[in-house]
């Protein structure tokens, strides 16, 4: 279904609810650049690190898309969890798991009190910029804590600039993008006052910087266009 979420005025801040859910695929490939590319890299670079029947999770795992592309790539079988605390997501992930015949646990728990111990490979993409920052750097170290040694934690976010200038030209480029998407200017800036202070993007360094005092001993980034970026993290 097409996203016409911001097409009517909107009163209350950005929320994961039945609205955005029912329209959730469309909106991440028409809001994120190369949203598509960046979840393939995902699963090829998770599956260089992958064997037989290890342990992957998806945090905030909304539809489950990227568990069922890996589940279709994969070349032997693995155990696939997703956490989301939205329930309207859950439904539909429910739904496309079983469309596509792919088996994942899907769990509704919130991501601070969920356990995912003994995880071989952890994504989380374009979840924790909706954490707040204190609480983002405990989950980061809880991430860290439940994955193996040689753990691998794959995750992309929206990334700011620290320089104000190349900051205001990032929003100009990434606004032609969601221009030539199809969105108009009003949508455009209702959803950007639905995403103040509940969208909180790092710079590319300040993300770095958290994965690697959470104990990682290697992160950098895997691909990036303007303020949207996937890194890699290493556990040794
Ligand atoms: N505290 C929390 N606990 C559990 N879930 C949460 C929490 N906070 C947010 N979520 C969930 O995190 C997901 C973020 S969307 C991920 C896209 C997906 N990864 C994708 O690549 O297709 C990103 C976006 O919409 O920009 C939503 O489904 C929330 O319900
Ligand atoms: O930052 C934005 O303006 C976005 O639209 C990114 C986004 C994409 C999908 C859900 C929430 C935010």
């Amino acid at each position: 279904m097409t996203d016409k979420v911001f097409e009517k005025t909107i009163t209350k801040q950005f929320e994961f609810d039945e609205d955005v859910a029912s329209v959730f695929d469309d909106m991440l490939s028409r809001s994120i650049p190369f949203y598509k590319e960046m979840q393939r890299l995902t699963i090829n670079f998770g599956l260089k690190f992958l064997k037989e029947s290890d342990k992957v999770y998806d945090l905030g795992c909304s539809t489950a898309s990227t568990l069922i592309e890996l589940s279709k790539h994969s070349p032997f079988p693995l155990e696939l969890i997703g956490i989301d605390n939205s329930e309207a997501m859950l439904q539909r992930a429910r739904k496309k798991c079983k469309a596509f015949g792919v088996e994942v646990k899907l769990l509704n728990e919130d991501l601070h009190k969920a356990n995912y111990d003994d995880a071989k490979l952890i994504i989380s993409n374009y979840t924790l910029q909706f954490i707040r920052p204190l609480q983002r750097e405990k989950l980061v170290k809880k991430i860290y804590n439940s994955l193996q040694k040689d753990g691998i934690f794959i995750f992309c976010e929206k990334v700011i600039s620290s320089d104000k200038v190349l900051g205001k030209q990032y929003i100009d480029e990434y606004y032609e993008f969601k221009k030539r998407q199809g969105y108009s200017e009003f949508e455009i800036s209702q959803k950007r006052e639905a995403l103040e202070n509940v969208l909180i993007p790092y710079t590319e360094e300040e993300n770095k910087n958290m994965i690697l005092d959470a104990g990682f001993s290697h992160c950098e980034t895997l691909f990036k266009w303007v303020n949207f970026a996937t890194f890699i993290a290493i556990k040794k």
